[in-house]
């Protein structure tokens, strides 16, 4: 089997809180055919790509809230874009908000699927690095209630073989943080998909509103190094009523390189072809794990699990949307 395959990253401008999900899905279908008509085999789309980024709001209303879900998936709004999947033999990934019923309890995840290019789902993610707060902060111009809204991703890091390689996925905020890449790097990820809705403006120091870019593609980049893997990254991008976020979606080879990319603030995508054996040219050399990695040496990175998950628990039980239903 070829171990090339021809990529796409396929950027939404903003999507309105009242945009029906057969728009989102239209507008990503004329992705899909696009990216199709350019070779692609695989397409990259936005975290949340369904729905407006609604973390931004707090909403009092469990039905409000509930709206912004997707209970079962493909569901009806979001087969057609099965359905071109299969109709094209393209596969992809798709951010969206998750709800599941549980012993009567509701839990909502950030989560993200892998696609194939049959239609079924090969692959799921449910985001472990939740930004933003638990309460509605009255300073802020935008809330950022992920904290609220979902629960800490249950499935770990996992990697998937699909697509004729290693896939693993990860969502925005992830991508910040190396150990992300690390866990997907030590299990073999040859390519990491992630979506994003990145604000410019951040409130808390917003003397770094103009490195946004900056920290995006920095944090993509050294992923993709020093695992030496493969990494999509695709923007929700534009001014979305009213919170202007970040483009700048890519395609980023093994060695840091970003090889594509998007120009603009709208939909857009942005072709490729990658050779997943390229991934050798890192990992057989400057990060060949098994010869060169010094685990025995980095104890604290994985001190305080224990505290961590004890602390999660108990905000959940105080503050947590989910929680009190
Ligand atoms: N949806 C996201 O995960 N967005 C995050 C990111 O862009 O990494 C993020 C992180 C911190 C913030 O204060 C705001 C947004």
């Amino acid at each position: 089997m070829s171990r090339t395959l021809v990529a796409a990253t396929a950027q939404l401008g903003p999507i309105a809180r009242e945009e029906p999900r057969s728009s989102a899905v239209n507008r990503m279908i004329a992705l899909l055919e696009k990216a199709h008509r350019r070779g692609a085999e695989l397409v990259v789309f936005p975290e949340l790509a369904l729905t407006t980024f609604f973390p931004r709001w707090y909403i009092e209303d469990e039905a409000d809230l509930d709206r912004f879900f997707e209970t079962e998936m493909p569901g009806p709004e979001t087969t057609p874009l099965f359905e071109a999947a299969r109709r094209l033999g393209v596969g992809f990934y798709l951010g969206y908000a998750e709800l599941v019923r549980e012993g009567g309890v509701k839990r909502r995840f950030n989560t993200s699927i892998i696609v194939d290019r049959t239609g079924e789902i090969v692959g799921k993610y449910r985001k472990v690095h939740l930004p933003g707060h638990f309460n509605p902060e009255e300073w802020r111009p935008f809330q950022h209630l992920e904290k609220r809204y979902f629960e800490h991703g249950d499935l770990g890091f996992p990697v998937f073989d699909a697509m004729g390689g290693k896939l693993g996925m990860c969502l925005c905020n992830d991508r910040r943080w190396p150990e992300t890449f690390r866990v997907l790097g030590l299990r073999g990820a040859e390519l990491v998909m992630l979506g994003y809705n990145t604000p410019v403006h951040y409130p808390q120091a917003p003397e770094h509103d103009h490195l946004q870019d900056f920290h995006n593609h920095l944090s993509m980049q050294a992923g993709a190094y020093a695992n030496g893997c493969w990494v999509i990254g695709t923007a929700k991008a534009g001014r979305e009523e009213g919170c202007d976020l970040i483009g700048g979606s890519c395609i980023i080879a093994p060695t840091g390189e970003i090889i594509a990319r998007t120009q603009g603030l709208g939909d857009e995508i942005a072709v490729a072809e990658i050779d997943l054996d390229r991934c050798s040219e890192l990992r057989k050399n400057v990060f060949n794990f098994a010869l060169h990695r010094e685990p025995g040496d980095y104890g604290p990175i994985c001190d305080g699990a224990e505290e961590r998950a004890e602390a999660r628990a108990r905000i959940t039980e105080e503050s947590r949307f989910t929680a009190r239903r």
